[in-house]
């Protein structure tokens, strides 16, 4: 942690440094070249201040589910009750917002982890929003809209999602660019060619989450009771695993150290996504309309989960035990319940409507596509305001 610390201390220092140098040097202020926005993550708070020392408008681009925008902004303004060491259990009642109870809360805003760096970083920024002419967020209206709208007053989010692969939303595979956080393995896409439509589990918790030994087991002893096909993705170098896993499951899945996860979503041989809730998976799960079983770890993938559960209706959340282990029969239950139980049909069509409107949202006139063209709009209008300043 104190290796994070002075990693972002000295990001800062440097990138306000460099981030200057390179505005005065390619875009000096008497030149013609003008920088008319810079779009920054809400991680790089010292970027909205360059910007305004050069007098450029900047834009936050919100990574996380707007409701998590608004539980945050609501957070470190005081707008609201939130949980304290008093009242560690009170229940958050928010507008446009389901009722979240301590385990739907995102993590930074529990009472015991009040303190680090992020909850600091986030503290600092949303009580300073002002830096920021425009709030972008990778979601869309017609997924979270009370939580955008609740927050239309206050501090307004305009959303231009979902940012996920171009054949993820139906378009050609050529369209799609980015880059891969390691190399995929993608043998695993000839391995489901051969699989049943709707038959395979895809089980990956993102690039961060690590499970304990004793969770990776029970993992594994309920994939393989589930008889189902499956492909996990186990970045930990060895897999522990109850006696006899690798051998007896060889010809029902396939593990992989990391996936070419929007094609293993997009691929009709799934069925449904163990997913920790990461938000660009479950953004690429909706795009999929692939059903989800949650199991959310921390930050916002907690509230994530609700979202999943209770307010998108695409899936089930696990529920760990009082030794903070999701059991095996725990995931064979929510396996059983989402492949065939009585929910499997709504879950299904719910996660099917959600696909559709996905690509509504970003497809010419969808309310994404809009609220770009409008960013455009104002970006170009501000810079006609500027010179006629000056
Ligand atoms: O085998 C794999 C596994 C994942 N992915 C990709 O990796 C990304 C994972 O992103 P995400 O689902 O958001 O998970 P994290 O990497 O864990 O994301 C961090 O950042 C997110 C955005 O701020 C937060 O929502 C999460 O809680 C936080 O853990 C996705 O695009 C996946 O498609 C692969 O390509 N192959």
């Amino acid at each position: 942690m104190a290796n994070y610390e002075s990693y972002k201390k000295s990001l800062a220092k440097f990138g306000t440094i460099n981030l200057s140098n390179l505005i005065k040097e390619h875009f000096p202020s008497n030149g013609h070249k003008k920088l008319s926005c810079i779009i920054t993550n809400p991680f790089l708070t010292w970027v909205a201040d360059v910007a305004i020392n050069h007098g450029i408008p900047c834009a936050m681009f919100w990574i996380q589910p707007c409701s998590l925008y608004a539980i945050y902004y609501r957070f470190y303004n005081k707008l609201n009750s939130f949980p304290t060491l008093t009242d560690p259990d009170m229940s958050v009642e928010l507008p446009g917002l389901p009722l979240l109870h301590t385990e739907d809360l995102p993590s930074y805003v529990l009472p015991s982890i009040l303190f680090g760096s992020l909850p600091k970083m986030f503290s600092e920024m949303f009580q300073n929003m002002k830096r920021y002419k425009w709030v972008l967020g990778n979601s869309f209206f017609g997924l979270e809209k009370d939580a955008i709208e609740s927050m239309a007053d206050l501090c307004p989010i305009k959303c231009i999602g979902p940012l996920v692969p171009p054949s993820l939303l139906g378009e050609d595979e050529d369209h799609d660019r980015g880059v891969e956080m390691w190399k995929a393995e993608d043998t695993c896409i000839e391995w489901l060619n051969k699989e049943a439509p709707s038959s395979v589990i895809y089980v990956s918790f993102g690039s961060v989450v690590v499970l304990s030994a004793k969770q990776m087991e029970c993992i594994a002893k309920a994939l393989k009771n589930s008889n189902s096909p499956f492909i996990w993705v186990v970045k930990q170098p060895d897999l522990p695993e109850p006696d006899g896993f690798l051998e007896e499951t060889k010809d029902q899945g396939v593990i992989v150290s990391w996936s070419p996860q929007t094609k293993v979503l997009a691929h009709p041989a799934i069925a449904c996504f163990i997913t920790h809730c990461g938000w660009n998976s479950v953004l690429e799960t909706i795009s999929a309309g692939v059903p989800v079983i949650a199991y959310p770890k921390w930050s916002d993938q907690p509230t994530n989960a609700k979202l999943i559960v209770d307010v998108f209706r695409i899936g089930l959340r696990l529920r760990a035990n009082q030794d903070g282990i999701v059991s095996n029969e725990e995931v064979e239950r929510c396996i059983r319940e989402i492949m065939d139980g009585p929910k499997c049909v709504e879950l299904k069509s719910n996660a099917r409507e959600l696909r559709i409107a996905a690509r509504e949202a970003v497809a010419g006139g969808g309310s994404s596509d809009k609220n770009i063209l409008l960013f455009v709009d104002e970006i170009i209008e501000s810079c006609v305001q500027l010179k006629h300043a000056m």
